[in-house]
C-alpha cells in the first residue's frame, strides 16, 4: 500500500476568478460563512496533532483562491516552521502574487503552482469569466514576480479544453525552452462544470505529447513534486512539461494524498465522495484528539477501496455535490 503523506488543504472556497471548467456556469454557489471555515488555530491543531502523527509531512495550500484567505502569510509561516514539514507548496491563480510573492517566500513557502490556461489575454479572460476586466496582465506579472523572487520549481497548470485553448499547446510548451518553468497539462475532469465537460470533454495527454514530440521531440524527465504528473522535456529545454492524465491514464495506484476542505471535510479521494468525515465538527464538539486521530486512521485504512476505480459509484446522484473550487483540485 502506498504511503499517504500528502495533504491538500483548501484554505477558502471563494475565488476571484470563475474558471469555466471549475465552477458551474451561471449557478450561484453557496459560499461558506466565515464561522464555518476552519480557523488558523484549528488547521494547525489538525496538522500537528492529527496528520503529522499519522505520517503526513507534505502540505499543499489551495482553494478557491488561497491568497484571498486573510492572514495566509502567517499561516504559511506557522506550517513551514514545523520541523516535520518536509514540503510546503501552494496552488494559486497568481492574480495577487505580484504583491504577495516576496512575503510568502520570506514566510517559508518555496514551491508554487500557478494556473495559466492561455497566453492570449482574450482567451484567458474568457476562460476565467472576467466580467469585462482584463486579468491576464496582472496574472502574468504575478508569475514573473514569483520567478524573480526565487520560487523553484515554478509550475504552471493548464487545463486544455477542446475548442477553447487547445490551439495553444505548442506556445505553452515553448515557454519551457528558455525558462526554468514547468508547464503541466491537466486533463479536464467532470467535477465543477459538468455541462461544459459533456459538451467539450477532454483531450488525452498522449495527443498533446504527439503534437509536442513531432515539433521538437520529447524525452522523459523529472521535477520535484508530490503529485501525479508524468514529466517530460523538450530536448535541451530549461524547464519540463508534465501531464496530469486522470481521464486517460489512471494513476490511482500511486495515490499518496487526502484533501481537507476549508470547512473541515476530510476527503479520501478527489473523484469519489465516499467516506468523508468532518474534522471541524469533531474538534468543535470537543472530541478527544486521540479519537479524531483514530477516525482518520480508519479512513486511511479504507482509502485504497475508495478510489478512482470506483469513480462511477463515486457520487450518489452521478453529479459531484462540490465544485473543484470547493474541494481544492
Ligand atoms: N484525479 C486526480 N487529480 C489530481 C490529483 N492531484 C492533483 N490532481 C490534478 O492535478 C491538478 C494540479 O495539482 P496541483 O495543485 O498543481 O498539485 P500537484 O500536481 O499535486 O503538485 P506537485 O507537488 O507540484 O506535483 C489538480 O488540480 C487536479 O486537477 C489526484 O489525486 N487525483
Ligand atoms: C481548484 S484550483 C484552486 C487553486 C487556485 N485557485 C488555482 O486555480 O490554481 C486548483 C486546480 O484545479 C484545476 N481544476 C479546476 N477544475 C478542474 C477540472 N474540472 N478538471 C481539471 N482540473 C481542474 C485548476 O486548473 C487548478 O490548477
Ligand atoms: S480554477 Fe482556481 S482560479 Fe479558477 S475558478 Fe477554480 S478555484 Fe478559482
Ligand atoms: S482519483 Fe482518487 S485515488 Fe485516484 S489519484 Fe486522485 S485522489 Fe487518488
Amino acid at each position: 500500500m502506498n504511503k499517504i503523506d500528502y495533504l491538500r488543504l483548501s484554505l477558502i472556497d471563494k475565488c476571484n476568478f470563475n474558471c469555466q471548467y471549475c465552477m458551474p456556469e451561471g449557478k450561484d454557489i453557496n459560499y461558506l460563512l466565515t464561522q464555518d471555515l476552519l480557523t488558523d488555530e484549528e488547521i494547525l491543531i489538525l496538522i500537528r496533532e492529527i496528520f503529522i502523527p499519522l505520517g503526513f509531512s507534505k502540505f499543499r495550500l489551495t482553494g478557491g483562491e488561497p491568497l484571498l484567505r486573510p492572514g495566509v502569510v502567517n499561516l504559511v509561516k506557522e506550517i513551514a516552521s514545523l520541523s516535520e514539514t518536509q514540503d510546503l507548496a501552494m496552488t494559486t491563480n497568481g492574480f495577487l502574487l505580484a504583491k504577495m510573492a516576496q512575503d510568502l517566500y520570506d514566510a517559508g513557502l518555496r514551491r508554487i503552482n500557478i494556473s495559466l490556461d492561455s497566453l492570449n489575454p482574450k482567451t484567458f479572460n474568457r476562460i476565467i469569466g472576467n466580467r469585462g476586466f482584463d486579468r491576464w496582465n496582472q496574472t502574468w506579472k504575478g508569475i514573473q514576480t514569483a520567478y524573480q523572487v526565487g520560487f523553484d520549481p515554478l509550475k504552471l497548470n493548464v487545463v486544455i479544453i477542446p475548442g477553447i485553448n487547445d490551439n495553444e499547446v505548442l506556445d505553452l510548451a515553448a515557454l519551457t525552452i528558455e525558462r526554468n518553468w514547468h508547464i503541466r497539462f491537466i486533463e479536464f475532469m467532470p467535477i465543477g462544470n459538468t455541462q461544459l465537460f459533456n459538451q467539450e470533454a477532454w483531450i488525452a495527454s498522449e495527443e498533446l505529447r504527439k503534437q509536442i514530440r513531432s515539433y521538437w521531440g520529447l524525452v522523459e524527465s523529472q521535477v520535484r513534486g508530490n503529485g501525479p504528473a508524468d514529466v517530460f522535456q523538450i530536448p535541451g529545454a530549461k524547464g519540463t512539461i508534465g501531464f496530469i492524465s486522470q481521464m486517460s491514464e489512471c494513476f490511482c495506484s500511486r495515490c499518496n494524498r487526502m484533501r481537507l476542505s476549508a470547512d473541515g471535510w476530510l476527503r479520501p479521494c478527489l473523484l469519489n465522495e465516499t467516506g468523508q468525515i468532518n474534522l471541524k465538527t469533531s474538534l468543535r464538539q470537543g472530541m478527544d484528539l486521540s479519537k479524531i486521530r483514530l477516525k482518520v486512521k480508519e479512513i486511511l485504512a479504507i482509502k485504497p477501496e475508495i478510489n478512482f476505480e470506483q469513480r462511477d459509484s463515486g457520487t450518489e446522484t452521478g453529479v459531484y455535490t462540490r465544485t473543484m473550487s470547493q474541494i481544492g483540485g
